[in-house]
């Protein structure tokens, strides 16, 4: 089980690193890894489990934030009860073939387990995307996602390139965005 020791801290250059693409059929590591990213944002989302374990809530988690440096990704995006989530699935060498020239960002800015310290600003991002992966069997997928679904993956995304998400942030104004940038909760 992934617990808060095994996520790898900003300063080590393995979160600055572009990830391996992954071969298929998985190893049998792969796929314990993507099973154990998956397992912990599940765990991370139970408000029980994750006091019970001291985890931080995840939303997402790319393998090179547990020291692999593997373009693989796990992603859940939470629904309001009941639900179907907007997007759940371990992303293997994801690419976002097309997006949106509109931008989104979240009010609340974003957070990253593998960053301590709060980074407060807006991180502006495409609204929308078309997202092409593989998941864990192999079956190549392509997704249209907008808005919080959109972001998340985007987040993660840059993970397997070496980017973080205060990279986007504007220094000089951190509550500054272009004109027609979407902003959500
Ligand atoms: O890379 C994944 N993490 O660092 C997990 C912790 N952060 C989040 O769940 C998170 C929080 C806010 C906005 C976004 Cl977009 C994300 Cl992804
Ligand atoms: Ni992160």
């Amino acid at each position: 089980m992934i617990l808060m020791k095994d996520i790898v801290r900003d300063g080590d250059p393995v979160l600055r690193q572009e990830a391996a693409k992954v071969s298929f059929p998985l190893s049998e590591e792969d796929q314990k890894l993507a099973d154990d990213m998956m397992e912990y944002l599940k765990v991370s989302q139970d408000p029980d489990l994750c006091k019970k374990y001291g985890l931080r809530a995840g939303v997402g988690l790319a393998a090179p934030q547990v020291g692999a440096s593997k373009m693989m990704a796990a992603v859940l995006v939470p629904s309001e009860e009941g639900t179907k989530s907007p997007f759940t699935d371990v992303i293997i060498n994801p690419v976002i073939i097309s997006h949106s020239v509109q931008s989104g960002a979240l009010t609340e800015g974003e957070g990253c387990l593998s960053v301590d310290k709060e980074v407060p600003g807006f991180v502006p991002r495409h609204d929308r995307i078309t997202l092409r992966y593989q998941d864990t069997t192999g079956e190549t997928h392509k997704v249209r996602l907008k808005n919080y679904p959109a972001i998340v993956c985007q987040h993660e995304i840059d993970h397997l390139h070496g980017i973080l998400f205060y990279d986007h942030i504007n220094h000089d104004n951190p509550y500054e965005v272009d004109e027609g940038t979407i902003m959500f909760e």
